[in-house]
């Protein structure tokens, strides 16, 4: 479990981070999102010890990291993946980490297993895609078999593979009653990933909730309706108190009730015997439920109606539905 308390980091003139606190529970992926320079990677270095709060306190498993009698036995972490000596090749890379926190050798060859590297362990580490170094780095983290797992934007620049690969990764990690704590600016990647979510814009927290309260609370849910009898349909509809209207942007069959649900538009249907095509429920987009929560709190943007710290695809209303299928 991880606790941050009034956690605070001023460097010179920047609050970086600002009276920060929210906990992390063991047996799920809690995402860690926010916008570029939101103080996400300051927020782990507390965690980690490398940074030390101006104010407040982070504590993992109940102590600060450097209290932890045995901190790679506690916490592992992925924060820089390109770390590691490139002429190195990843089993001495990790044999060396291993002597030097008193692990056996035997633990290097059980994590190269664990992550899939055992047949080009002996390759240069600087010779490594991507997506191998991350591999790498998160078989260091893994070394002392730690409860708590911390990975900072561990799917940048990764392939759909890669991105996959990890995220079912540390899910298993979850799953096995770890805690596992991820940043990431990439809110669709976290919806599909994270059971839990903190938020936080400039420094300060804007909300922790479940990824599913997030995904509801996206904005508006409307049922979208195709029909090659839209007109008469609509009628029906009106008639029966419930509201909607011809979709602009789609074919000319295509209908948005905005007051009614998909069980409501389908009985109409039914009763005078028309013909659907589709009848789907839409929710708000992720995104637009994200810049309403930090849409204060976003340091640059594109010009666009996404926010400049999306660089994946935006999730539309369509994909919201199978977002939480997705995740499990
Ligand atoms: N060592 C430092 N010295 C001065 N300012 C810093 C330092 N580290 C971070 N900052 C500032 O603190 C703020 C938060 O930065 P941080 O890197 O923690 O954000 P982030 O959410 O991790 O961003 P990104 O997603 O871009 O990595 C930014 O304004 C940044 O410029």
């Amino acid at each position: 479990m991880i606790e941050a308390q009034g956690l605070t980091k001023r460097y010179g003139d920047t609050l970086a981070v600002h009276d920060l606190s929210f906990t992390v529970q063991p047996g799920k992926v809690t995402g860690f999102l926010g916008p570029n320079g939101s103080g996400k990677s300051t927020t782990m270095r507390m965690m980690l010890g490398l940074d030390r709060p101006t104010a407040g306190h982070v504590h993992i498993n109940g102590r600060p990291y450097g209290e932890l009698k045995n901190p790679l036995r506690t916490v592992g972490a992925l924060v820089d993946a390109k770390w590691v000596h490139p002429n190195r090749s990843a089993r001495s890379h990790l044999r060396w980490l291993a002597r030097s926190n008193r692990l056996p050798n035997r633990r290097v060859d059980e994590v190269l297993d664990i992550v899939g590297l055992s047949d080009v362990a002996g390759r240069r580490a600087g010779g490594y895609s991507l997506g191998m170094a991350q591999r790498l780095g998160i078989a260091a983290a893994l070394l002392g078999d730690p409860e708590v797992l911390l990975f900072d934007e561990p799917v940048n620049g990764l392939d759909p593979e890669g991105i996959h690969w990890i995220r079912r990764f540390m899910q298993s990690l979850a799953a096995e009653g770890r805690t596992v704590f991820v940043s990431s600016h990439l809110l669709s990647e976290m919806a599909l990933t994270a059971e839990d979510l903190v938020i936080i814009g400039r420094g300060e927290l804007i909300a922790q909730c479940s990824t599913d309260d997030f995904v509801d609370g996206a904005g508006e849910t409307s049922v979208r309706v195709r029909s090659p009898q839209a007109a008469r349909l609509l009628e029906c509809v009106a008639a029966q108190g419930l509201s909607g209207h011809r979709d602009d942007e789609a074919p000319h069959d295509t209908l948005v009730v905005t007051v009614g649900s998909t069980e409501q538009v389908g009985e109409v249907a039914a009763r005078e015997g028309i013909v659907l095509h589709e009848l789907t429920t839409r929710r708000g987009s992720l995104e637009e439920a994200f810049m309403r929560l930090t849409g204060e709190s976003v340091d640059y943007r594109t010009g666009g109606s996404v926010p400049a710290t999306t660089d994946q695809p935006a999730v539309g209303g369509n994909e919201q539905a199978a977002l939480s299928a997705a995740r499990r």
